[in-house]
């Protein structure tokens, strides 16, 4: 049942937790180089030979634009807005998507609509910080500027290794394919077919934006719930059935050595008793044995039927379970046989406790407005090794009671 409850908490929750991080807030970072710790600038082609030049402007409604004159005389001339994301990088693949909004214009080689380059520069696998310049890994997005004119969206996946750069750079096995977990620059320049003249690209925002918690995250997560939750269950789950077991076996070893009767201890709570007695060593000693016999208790059964006898018995047992200290055993040896383990108790104090409940006895009502009397017979042990002795002679001392007349303690000293 319990567990039927966990599983049904854990797969609400983890469909809650997947929605929600689906469907729910989302994280966003802006890129824009305005950021603390982020730098703008213009970059253009002179450092590579080139003759373009490339200037950056502030828009009046809070973008950023670069003016560029595309000069030719370079193989390939470019100009382009760079973001510094700074020193530590940042992880593009923690996010779903980079969303920018920008414009671009100037004429083209072929007529058609200007392209936009998108480059992610980052850093390869194992290379020292800090990167020199030209030193990172370019990874990019090539696209026709109509496409631009409001918001673009780009999943980190839609970005590839440079090709110029993968033929530069003949790879090791583990740098091939993008690596985009520590990009250092973003930058937006002009595409393959700008042709000579005034280029304007205008950005007006850019921003990376995920989910509240990465996917991969939170799938760990919650496998770690589950294993976490199902470990739990497992362990007190077994140490309840640990218990129930020994609740359990308890019960039966009380069944065992209790007389269903009287519910006093039978002869095999008696041996226990004296087993415990002896692990206890000698702090008990001396132990008193008293061993009583209920006088003709067959002419009860004869005169009054076995169910009065059982109610002489059951009334017995419960007086004798009354007068006496909880720490002393009582118990029913057999039949009308009963036996009292005292201890730290001399001889001569369990005979004087013997009378006394011999008086008491006496004293109770019984079915059928009976007299009950016993026979008693009292011995002591002073070492653990001395009791199989004195319950034979507890014994033999209660059939002398018998045989001088009944209804009185015998004590063997
Ligand atoms: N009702 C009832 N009788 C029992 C039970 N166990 C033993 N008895 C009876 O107890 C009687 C014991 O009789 P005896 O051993 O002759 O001894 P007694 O009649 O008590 O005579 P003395 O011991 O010599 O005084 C027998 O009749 C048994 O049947 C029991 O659980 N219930």
């Amino acid at each position: 049942m319990a567990l039927r409850w966990l599983l049904a908490v854990l797969t609400v929750l983890t469909v809650l937790a997947l929605y929600a991080n689906e469907q729910g807030r989302t994280r966003w970072l802006p890129v824009d180089g305005r950021t603390p710790g982020q730098l703008l600038k213009a970059v253009d082609d002179q450092p590579d030979g080139g003759a373009s030049t490339a200037h950056m402007l502030k828009l009046p409604d809070d973008g950023v634009a670069i003016e560029c004159e595309l000069k030719a005389g370079f193989q390939f001339p470019y100009c382009e807005l760079q973001i510094d994301l700074g020193r530590a990088g940042i992880d593009f693949t923690q996010f779903s998507h980079l969303r920018f909004a920008l414009e671009a214009e100037g004429p083209t080689t072929d007529g058609q609509p200007p392209q936009v380059r998108v480059f992610l520069l980052g850093r390869r696998v194992g290379q020292a910080l800090p990167v020199p310049p030209g030193g990172y890994k370019p990874h990019e997005v090539v696209w026709s500027a109509t496409r631009a004119a409001s918001a673009v969206q780009l999943r980190p996946d839609q970005f590839v290794v440079s090709s110029w750069w993968m033929r530069e750079h003949p790879e090791r096995i583990e740098e091939i394919g993008p690596k985009l977990d520590q990009v250092h620059i973003l930058s937006i320049g002009t595409g393959g077919n700008a042709a000579p003249g005034l280029h304007r690209i205008r950005l007006y925002y850019a921003e990376l934006v995920g989910n509240w918690m990465p996917v991969g995250t939170l799938r760990l997560g919650l496998l770690l719930l589950w294993m976490v939750s199902l470990l739990v269950y497992l362990a007190l789950d077994a140490r309840a059935a640990h218990r129930r077991l020994r609740r359990h076996t308890d019960d039966l070893e009380q069944r065992v050595e209790r007389d269903p009767l009287t519910q006093l201890a039978n002869r095999a709570g008696v041996e226990r008793f004296i087993e415990e007695l002896r692990r206890q060593g000698d702090n008990s000693y001396p132990v008193s044995i008293v061993f009583l016999d209920i006088d003709r208790f067959k002419d009860i059964n004869d005169a009054h039927g076995h169910a009065v006898g059982d109610a002489v018995l059951v009334q017995f047992a419960q007086a004798l379970r009354h007068h006496l200290p909880r720490g002393d055993l009582v118990a029913r040896w057999g039949g009308e046989e009963f036996l009292i383990l005292m201890r730290q108790t001399t001889a001569a104090e369990a005979t004087s406790a013997a009378q006394r409940l011999r008086d008491r006895l006496a004293a109770e009502a019984w079915p059928e407005g009976l007299h009950i009397t016993a026979s008693w017979g009292v011995a002591e042990a002073t070492t653990p090794a001395e009791m199989a002795d004195c319950l034979q002679a507890a014994d033999a001392a209660m059939y002398r009671a018998k045989r001088d007349g009944r209804d009185r303690v015998e004590t063997r000293f």
